[in-house]
């Protein structure tokens, strides 16, 4: 008889109960499992100890056996939201977790830039596409971005958030927004000081931060985008760039 194994998932880190600090479930208590590796290299990226290669012995191939162990020791056995971030996580195959997660209560949450459609992601719960504005540096492929809509078939609960640095990202977002009228839209103003990997204690510019904030907020009341909402990253402000919260 032969046992089928499940593929392993490409692991950076495990953390939490932390709160959701970002979009549309900020506030919510979550444990994260990060995923290790990106098809983008986004100028400002805030977590590159899971996206730059220099940093991938830190990363652990995990079977879903050993992921939910370590989210169940972390929940102490609970159901809660499961935060799947990265790096890209869609480059992972999550589908055999998120079964295994639902069978026993737990909800997933997964935020991607919308390159890599898979077709797990209609198990989702919630579903958070971020396209990246020009300050990014990457380019969005409308293509990858609407079959990976096409995936969630209208399964997940669905968001769009746009990290905003300037008014050429507020355009984007504008134009983004505009295409998929039904969604969702949180912006999010930029952080101008993210870490470099292995450096939590980087300072951080909150009064930049902020500075952004009311710029953002400014701009959506006086253009009546009455839709978007405008949220500043929670954990952020809490915790400055420390890695694991
Ligand atoms: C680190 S990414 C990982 C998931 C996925 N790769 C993505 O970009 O959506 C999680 C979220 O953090 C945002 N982010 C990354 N760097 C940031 C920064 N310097 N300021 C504000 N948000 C940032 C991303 O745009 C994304 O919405
Ligand atoms: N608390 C908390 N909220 C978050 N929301 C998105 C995060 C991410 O890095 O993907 C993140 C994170 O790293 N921590
Ligand atoms: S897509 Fe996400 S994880 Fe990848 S480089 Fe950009 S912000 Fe970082
Ligand atoms: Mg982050």
């Amino acid at each position: 008889m032969t046992i089928a194994r499940t593929p392993e998932i490409r692991v950076s880190e495990i953390f939490g109960p932390t709160i959701q600090g970002e979009g549309i479930l900020i506030g919510l208590p979550t444990v994260f499992v990060r995923t290790g590796g990106c098809d983008y290299r986004c100028s400002w990226c805030d977590t590159l100890h899971a996206v730059d290669s220099d940093y991938r012995d830190q990363w652990r191939p995990m079977s879903v056996d050993d992921i939910w162990q370590e989210v169940l020791r972390l929940s102490g056995n609970k159901p809660l939201t499961v935060s799947l971030s990265g790096g890209n996580p869609a480059i992972q195959p999550l589908g055999p977790l998120i079964e295994r997660g639902h069978s026993q209560g737990f909800r997933f949450a997964l935020e991607s830039q919308g390159s890599i459609a898979k077709e797990w992601f209609s198990a989702l719960d919630v579903l958070v596409l971020s396209p990246k504005p020009p300050s990014s540096g990457m380019e969005t492929d409308w293509h990858s971005f609407e079959a990976c809509l096409k995936m969630a078939a209208e399964k997940p609960q669905l968001a769009l958030k746009i990290v905003v640095f300037d008014d050429r990202d507020y355009l984007f977002a504008r134009t983004a927004a505009a295409r998929y009228p039904t969604l969702p839209v949180y912006l999010q103003p930029g952080n101008h000081t993210p870490p470099a990997p292995g450096d939590e204690e980087a300072r951080v510019d909150l009064d930049g931060i902020m500075d952004r904030m009311l710029w953002l907020v400014d701009k959506v009341t006086e253009d009546r985008w009455f839709e978007a909402r405008v949220l500043p990253q929670l954990h952020v402000l809490m915790w400055g760039n420390k890695r694991g919260v």
